[in-house]
């Protein structure tokens, strides 16, 4: 039967459906009926494109077919002549119009408007029509999901189209629902009374199980999958390497996206991030309708820098922490935050890649900050400044502080009558090398709290900050600038959290509750706003400098999981990294009005900013803060209640106990009054 499908289907030109909702033909190169697929090629944009395509779905499109399918299923019996070959030109010269339920989803996909499709040059994509494979996203699904990127990175000739705007949601419509077996068997049922008589001769390939490259059982959201894909396709790449460094700012926020790692590849895990670069980051939300039509709503943000799954930790280090070693030689207080969900990557940029359980110390941004530190000491710029290198590595879990380089001494933080945080008993030790740093990093990171979650077997559970600190060579060693990198504890739920006990449930909170204050403290440093709200946790207590005065910059790395189990969380941590970024859009907005300047000539999105949209900004700004405090004060009360709670649960046994002696030594004294009521009567 496969020759002879073969021989009538390939060749003809069909209609397609792509997972955007577009129909448009392409022609059947070649036949596989054990999967109940055929491959179809197109040209798109000078480039050929190919992709698997169920043979039913096909019928579905090209009713024409049928005829075919079924002469191909017959031919066991009688062996089917060669097609007429008026009859196949017939065929391939015909456009058949759509059914009805795809017009009705071609309408729909007039809401979504992707970017237009890059040109690649054809050097870089060649077509094999005897290798389909590497033509085809789909017929090589063990692939990374990279593949169309890598396609797409040679072509930098074209200039970027525009992306939809910021947290812009653009909704993909599933353009084919995903029946059941049921449903699918009802569908060719209902086509039969169109006309198509002979409906048996489909009902083979309908009732097969759907397996293999193409078939829905290949690996578990394989639809989305493929809808990923194909928006992919419509994506231009810009490597970060040609977009250079943008002028430097007092807030910078960037996006870092992991490769899956070998658990989700194993589970066959979608990848539902997209890093196309120029700081843009796409999450594909799969979503599903009442009907069970499948769509993908496209969240896109905007950053200083987004990093794909390629980026080294050299790479992200170069954009991120690199500038602000430099300032800290020019008196700034600087800080590097890596935020994230747990197992999204921050002990991996910040600490250095793992081998396994092995992390190399040598490689993550506090060494790379350590080496530079050093470079930039001898340099001839600030040779005469004579400063001298120290280093501090503490955690705080649960709120306390722990110094890691002194076997985790507990440490107290004391704040003086100018509002001068100390850490009192801190150990800072003098370094001369970057190998001193990387030595200390890796005593200090052994003995980090660590613990399991959901995400991350190895799960830090605590705030990490290495401080490099530059002193004068003076009497008093005057601080001349701090760098603070901090490795923050995972965002994640306390439901996350493989154990869910008391400890682990206020562990989290505690966690929750300094990175809404960090939140809190970087977007008052955006708006130069006189108060910082630094007392709202041990976390702003202790970094208080880096969000104080004009010498303040602060870097944030948000991390992201791609995985679609990942999804909620990726969105959570990049709308928390999306009002870090707003508001230092609109600080801009607010400092070049204060000046009575226009706010970016050159920057045609920039200068629409007006008077109004300040106004709202800071209105939300309100806001915001009026139900941080509601926040504030219900954790207060849950806190209280805790507390109540716990003394009633402890209490409660020692109260049952008393009042049964209560009890017992009131019916004793009742007793005695009757002995003695009964005796005085006798008497
Ligand atoms: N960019 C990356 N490339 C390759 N592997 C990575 C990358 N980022 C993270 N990983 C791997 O993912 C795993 C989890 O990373 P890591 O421990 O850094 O997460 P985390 O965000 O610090 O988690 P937690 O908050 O739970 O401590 C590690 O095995 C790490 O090697």
């Amino acid at each position: 039967m496969d020759t002879n499908l073969s021989r009538l289907l390939v060749g003809l030109s069909v209609q397609i459906s792509r997972s955007d909702g577009r129909i448009h033909s392409a022609i059947v190169k070649s036949v596989d009926s054990s999967k109940s697929t055929v491959m179809v090629e197109w040209q798109e944009r000078k480039m050929c494109r190919g992709k698997g395509v169920d043979i039913e779905e096909l019928c579905h499109l090209n009713p024409e077919l049928l005829d075919h399918v079924n002469a191909a299923t017959k031919s066991d019996e009688t062996p089917t002549p060669a097609p007429d070959k008026k009859y196949a030109t017939r065929l391939r010269s015909s456009r058949i119009p759509a059914p009805s339920s795809f017009a009705f989803r071609s309408r729909q996909t007039t809401l979504f408007q992707p970017p237009a499709p890059v040109l690649p040059s054809v050097s870089t994509v060649e077509s094999s029509p005897e290798n389909p494979a590497t033509i085809c996203p789909e017929t090589n699904l063990s692939a990374s999901s990279a593949a169309p990127f890598q396609v797409q990175r040679g072509i930098e000739s074209k200039p970027p189209q525009p992306l939809p705007s910021l947290r812009e949601s653009v909704k993909e419509n599933e353009p084919e629902r995903m029946p059941s077996a049921k449903g699918r068997r009802k569908s060719v049922a209902h086509d039969a009374s169109k006309g198509n008589k002979r409906v048996s001769s489909v009902k083979p390939f309908d009732l097969q199980p759907k397996k293999g490259k193409f078939g829905e059982s290949s690996r578990p959201n394989q639809k989305f999958y493929e809808m990923i894909q194909d928006f992919r396709e419509t994506l231009e790449i810009t490597p970060l390497e040609a977009t250079g460094l943008i002028e430097s700012q007092r807030i910078c926020v960037c996006v870092r996206k992991r490769p899956l790692n070998k658990q989700e590849m194993s589970k066959k895990e979608i990848d539902v991030v997209s890093v196309p670069g120029r700081g843009t980051v796409l999450v594909h939300e799969p979503k599903l309708k009442v009907d069970l039509t499948k769509y993908l709503e496209n969240q896109v943000f905007h950053f200083d820098y987004s990093f794909d799954e390629n980026a080294t930790n050299e790479l992200v280090y170069k954009f991120t922490a690199k500038p602000l070693v430099q300032s800290i030689f020019q008196g700034c207080m600087a800080t590097c935050f890596a935020y994230g969900q747990t197992g999204s990557g921050k002990t991996h940029t910040m600490g250095g890649d793992f081998t396994g359980k092995q992390q190399n110390s040598a490689k993550g941004i506090y060494a790379l900050a350590a080496q530079d530190v050093f470079t930039y000491l001898n340099h001839r710029r600030y040779a005469n400044l004579d400063l001298c290198v120290y280093v501090s590595f503490f955690e705080i879990y649960n709120g306390k502080v722990y110094d890691l380089l002194n076997k985790k001494g507990k440490l107290r933080v004391l704040e003086d009558d100018r509002q001068q945080v100390q850490v009192v008993g801190l150990e800072e030790v003098s370094v001369s090398s970057a190998e001193d740093v990387i030595k200390l990093i890796r005593m200090g990171s052994a003995c980090r709290t660590s613990g399991q979650t959901s995400a991350n077997a190895n799960s830090s559970r605590s705030h990490a900050i290495l401080q490099i600190v530059l002193r004068r060579s003076d009497r008093a060693s005057t601080l001349h600038g701090k760098f603070s990198l901090v490795d923050l504890a995972g965002n994640e739920r306390g439901t996350d959290v493989s154990s869910n006990d008391r400890s682990t449930l206020v562990e989290t909170a505690e966690i929750n509750q300094s990175l809404l204050a960090l939140k809190e403290c970087i977007r008052s440093l955006g708006r130069n706003s006189d108060h910082i709200p630094f007392r709202m946790s041990t976390l702003t207590k202790v970094l208080r400098d880096s969000f104080i005065g004009e010498k303040s910059k602060t870097c944030m790395i948000a991390m992201v999981s791609p995985s679609m189990t990942s999804c909620e969380y990726t969105m959570n941590t990049l709308r928390y990294a999306d009002r870090v970024k707003e508001l230092n859009a609109s600080s801009k907005a607010a400092e070049a009005q204060k000046k009575n300047e226009p706010i970016n000539s050159s920057s045609e999105e920039d200068s629409t900013v007006d008077t109004s949209v300040i106004d709202v900004i800071s209105q939300v700004a309100e806001l915001e803060e009026k139900v941080y405090g509601e926040l504030k004060r219900a954790n207060e009360l849950v806190v209280e209640m805790d507390k109540i709670s716990y003394n009633i649960e402890v209490g409660l046994p020692d109260l049952v106990d008393f009042s049964r002696k209560l009890l017992d030594s009131v019916l004793a004294l009742q007793s005695s009054v009757e002995t003695e009521r009964k005796m005085r009567l006798n008497h």
